[in-house]
């Protein structure tokens, strides 16, 4: 409400800055414990270990531009945030994924097709495999191009009074950038664009980094996600071994016509009612 009455904006009608801050708390809470785990590892001469948080612990800026140190309170800051901005994101993208694979069993065929080629039945899917596999790149581009996570990626505000494309707009002004649409704008995806088909990037130079602005799950820009590499190797490593290692069904009755395609908007844009799949360990 307060979004469209600024002016209630001090009264918080809803009480969400209220629960916000609760939440919010309880979450910082969480991340901090990680944080004093390893602080305290780490003073009683614990084992060596080089992760994000080791980096954060050691750094040591030149005090003008940067901090000298990094304060525990924004290493908690910095740790829940990778957990809020990369565990729902990837886990609905898989499950569309997985969702969108046992609905177009031909898809799902070549899917393990490629897999059992590049990958053969004796070793399991490494990071260095994935540039060895087109298919399933084109599975997870498809995913994100049709349910991107964060669908409007994360607003932006005018930094001043600004004309663009005929239009005014005022300095303050809160901006959305529609990447759902875009990845369905029958303008650019001119191929039945709400259908699933990862063919259509198969031999296309178009990709998610941030280059090519029909695609855009991941922002652009300078402040496109932070977590890109990691992403791309979580996604395909996720999906590469669930395919590779399992044959997969849906639950009971349920086929592609009676399934539930709702989605809902929260932390991301996940399946409004969970994907039930089966699956049975591959005979090889
Ligand atoms: C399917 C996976 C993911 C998707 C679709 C995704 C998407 C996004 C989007 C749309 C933004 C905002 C970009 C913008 O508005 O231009 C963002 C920001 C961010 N993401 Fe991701 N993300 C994913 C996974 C991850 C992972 C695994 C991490 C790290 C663990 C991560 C860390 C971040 C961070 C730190 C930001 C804020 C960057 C900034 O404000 O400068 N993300 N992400």
């Amino acid at each position: 409400m307060a979004d469209y009455f600024p002016w209630l904006r001090w009264l918080d009608p809803q009480g969400v800055k209220r629960k916000m801050k609760r939440d919010l708390g309880k979450a910082i809470q969480i991340a901090s414990k990680f944080v004093k785990e390893r602080m305290e590892e780490r003073g009683v001469g614990g084992e060596k270990t080089t992760d994000f948080l080791d980096v954060l612990l050691e750094f040591e800026g030149n005090g003008i531009a940067e901090p000298d140190k990094i304060s525990e309170h924004d290493a908690n800051i910095f740790i829940l945030e990778l957990f809020m901005a990369g565990s729902e994101t990837t886990s609905s993208t898989t499950e569309w994924a997985m969702t969108e694979l046992l609905s177009n069993p031909e898809t799902l065929m070549k899917a393990k097709a490629e897999l059992t080629q590049v990958i053969g039945p004796n070793r399991k899917i490494e990071e260095s495999d994935i540039d060895n596999l087109p298919y399933l790149q084109g599975i997870i581009k498809e995913t994100l191009r049709l349910h991107p996570p964060i669908p409007f990626l994360v607003p932006r505000k005018a930094m001043d009074d600004t004309k663009f494309m005929g239009y005014f707009i005022p300095k303050d002004t809160q901006g959305f950038v529609n990447a759902y649409a875009i990845g369905r704008d029958p303008d650019v995806w001119v191929d039945e664009p709400n259908s699933f088909k990862p063919e259509r990037f198969i031999g296309s130079k178009i990709d998610y980094k941030g280059q090519h602005y029909e695609l855009i799950p991941f922002g652009a820009g300078r402040r496109m996600c932070a977590g890109v590499p990691l992403a791309h190797r979580m996604l395909h490593l996720t999906l590469g071994i669930l395919l590779h290692q399992f044959d997969w069904s849906l639950d009971g009755n349920v086929t592609r016509d009676t399934m539930d395609w709702k989605d809902k908007l929260g932390i991301t844009m996940r399946k409004s009612v969970p994907l039930l799949a089966v699956p049975k360990k591959c005979l090889v």
